[in-house]
């Protein structure tokens, strides 16, 4: 099985990709966008993605993927995120810090506090990050220890993100949903259009009264007009529920377009 997911190697998202299966051919790409590419054009059977982080909330350039491809999400894994500063120099020579936007917005008090000074520079990924501070000694990357091992940095300082309770939620891009498990969730992607009181109220009544849960709602800008929007709702159930089934169809006579991303097992946090 090949899955693919952003490299080079060393990412987190490689972690999740472990994770998520032990025997796949990982196959690194050079962006989340090709991730999703390789998926839906079957140069690859699977893809991993981050979709949400609990410190830094959505990974929005995945969110408006979903709407461009028909892959589904056929699973999530959470990965505890654990952030190291590593370079090759030392602590007290460190001035320009790099990584990947988020993992940056995980540290940002950090670097704030302790490197008030330091030039910070964005990254494709962690592990692109700390390839390129394999060059530099006064420049330290922020990422996972695995990359520091891979590429030969020492870690200065371990888990530096603002708050204990950092995780990032994957998705699993695929081919083919799997059956009901009993313990699922379904992802939608809903575009309601017209703007009236208390149509999104209205929407969500729909899983409210048929006692549905929703475990997440998340709104991302339409590009057509300021301030019009998609929502992405996940909600506990699989699209073969007979309530959930029930719940779908009746909503989409309430809104323009509803897309189901994806019915698919829950994970917890380990
Ligand atoms: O750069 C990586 O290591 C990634 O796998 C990407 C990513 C992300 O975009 O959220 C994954 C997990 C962490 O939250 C930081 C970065």
């Amino acid at each position: 099985m090949k899955l693919c997911l952003l490299g080079p190697e060393g990412t987190f998202s490689e972690m999740a990709a472990r994770k998520w299966s032990r025997d796949a051919d990982l196959i690194f790409m050079d962006d989340m966008e090709s991730v999703a590419i390789a998926v839906e054009e079957g140069a690859c059977d699977e893809g991993i993605l981050p979709i949400e982080n609990s410190l830094e909330g959505p990974v929005g350039a995945v969110m408006g993927l979903l709407l461009d491809i028909s892959s589904p999400i056929i699973g999530e894994v959470i990965l505890p995120i654990k952030q190291c500063l590593m370079s090759r120099g030392s602590l007290e020579n460190i001035r320009i810090i790099v990584s990947h936007p988020q993992a940056l917005g995980q540290c940002r008090h950090y670097i704030h506090e302790h490197f008030p000074g330091a030039e910070v520079r964005t990254t494709g990924s962690t592990s692109h990050a700390a390839r390129l501070a394999q060059e530099f000694p006064e420049m330290a990357a922020i990422g996972c220890s695995e990359s520091a091992q891979k590429y030969g940095l020492k870690v200065l300082k371990e888990g530096i993100q603002d708050h204990p309770n950092n995780y990032t939620r994957f998705i699993v891009l695929g081919r083919k949903e799997a059956a009901p498990t009993g313990h699922d969730k379904t992802s939608l992607a809903v575009y309601l259009d017209r703007d009236r009181p208390g149509a999104l109220y209205d929407f969500l009544g729909e899983f409210a009264h048929r006692q549905i849960n929703m475990t997440r709602i998340e709104s991302r800008p339409s590009k057509k007009l300021l301030g019009d929007y998609w929502f992405f709702i996940d909600v506990e159930g699989h699209r073969d529920d007979a309530l959930l089934r029930e719940a779908i169809s009746a909503l989409k006579d309430k809104c323009t377009t509803l897309k189901v991303l994806g019915s698919y097992p829950r994970a917890d946090i380990a």
